[in-house]
């Protein structure tokens, strides 16, 4: 039994708190709204984020962060990528004692590139923390916290840290590989939520199941080109961490980045839709970050383009798709050959 702080109240916080009280943890909870914080502990509900579950009551939130961080063995960060930074930053301020870090958040940072262990790093000293473990995979909150048949994965660059958080997390319901493609696991969670948006998107304006199967496999190939040139093996995008995600996150109807695309199709402006959403949408700032990483590394990535366009330069989507379907002709396999073959001239 560990002692284990969740940092982020959202959905897939509570959900992850759920699943190491299950397993006999001692699971804090922790939101930065104090009121929030009362509601859990008074109703053991958290209907913002989770409406129909009765969260266990052995699950304690808690708003001070030095409170819910006393003592514990792991830290889990739960929280949308934009925060991620802040929040360690105040960690680093109530942190006495060294911990593993274990996040759960799929994003890259717009401004630098920068994946959510790179931010963490740069944000923690390197005394509080032994490894960092990422848990990624298809899983939505909505199926965790109901017990539904669920896997993921947890990789870190230190495998005994990566088998660590898979004891952690593992149970009959809630399957945990391990690995150690920190790059491609970080990648594939967060290059996953711009095609979701696009499947949104595809799925709103009408085009049917042969479009949505075109976009999840043309952007897997996309996410997998970008990820490999990022130094990620690209066959970690084969597994649940890649295809796997990007399946459950593109046609799910618990899907955030999913919902919004298909707002976005109904006419919304973008920011209606994020005021319509009350959970964080990853995909969008995401996109941005991708849009302009492909560009500076000279990687053909014309969905994610396509997505960034809609989203950010008021395109037409319908547009977007005729320029998709209408590109110079290629050799499917052939380009999956040249992306191997460069992985391996240097690896
Ligand atoms: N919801 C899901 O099913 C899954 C979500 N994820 C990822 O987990 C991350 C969190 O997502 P969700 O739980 O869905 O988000 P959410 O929108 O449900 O909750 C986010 C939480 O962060 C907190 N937060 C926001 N700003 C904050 C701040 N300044 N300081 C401290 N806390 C702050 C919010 O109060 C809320 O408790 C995202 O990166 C998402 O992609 C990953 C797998 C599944
Ligand atoms: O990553 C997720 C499921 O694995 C969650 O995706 P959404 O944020 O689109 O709901």
């Amino acid at each position: 039994m560990e002692k284990i702080a969740v940092l982020g109240a959202g959905s897939w916080g509570t959900a992850l708190a759920m699943v190491l009280n299950d397993n006999g943890h001692d699971v804090r909870l922790w939101t930065h709204i104090e009121a929030h914080a009362n509601e859990i502990n008074q109703t053991h509900r958290n209907p913002m984020y989770l409406k129909d579950v009765v969260i266990p009551e052995e699950i304690k939130a808690y708003f001070k962060l030095e409170e819910a961080i006393e003592d514990v063995s792991a830290i889990l960060l739960v929280l949308p990528t934009e925060v991620i930074r802040l929040v360690c930053q105040q960690l680093r301020e109530v942190l006495k004692h060294k911990v593993t870090i274990i996040h759960g958040t799929k994003g890259i940072e717009p401004e630098t590139f920068k994946r959510v262990s790179e931010m963490i790093e740069e944000e923690l000293p390197r005394e509080l923390y032994d490894e960092i473990v990422i848990l990624s995979g298809p899983s939505h909150a909505e199926e965790v916290s109901i017990g539904h048949p669920t896997t993921v994965t947890a990789a870190s660059k230190s495998e005994k840290a990566a088998i660590h958080a898979q004891n952690l997390f593992m149970n009959e319901r809630f399957r945990v590989y391990s690995g150690t493609d920190v790059i491609g696991v970080e990648l594939g969670g967060a290059l996953k939520n711009i095609i979701a948006l696009g499947a949104g998107i595809s799925d709103g304006l009408g085009y049917g199941d042969n479009a949505k199967a075109a976009l999840v496999t043309r952007g897997l190939a996309e996410i997998a080109r970008l990820g490999t040139a990022m130094g990620a093996d690209p066959l970690t995008f084969i597994g649940l961490t890649g295809v796997g995600d990007l399946i459950v996150t593109s046609t799910s109807k618990h899907s955030r980045n999913w919902n919004a695309g298909n707002l976005l199709a109904q006419g919304y402006s973008l920011d209606e839709v994020l005021a319509k959403m009350n959970m964080v949408v990853e995909g969008v700032r995401t996109a941005k970050a991708a849009y302009h990483l492909g560009k500076e590394k000279n990687i053909e990535m014309p969905i994610t383009a396509g997505i960034y366009k809609v989203l950010f330069e008021n395109a037409n989507a319908r547009e977007i798709v005729d320029e998709l379907m209408t590109r110079t002709k290629r050799n499917e396999i052939d380009e999956i050959h040249n992306m191997l073959k460069q992985y391996y001239q240097q690896n």
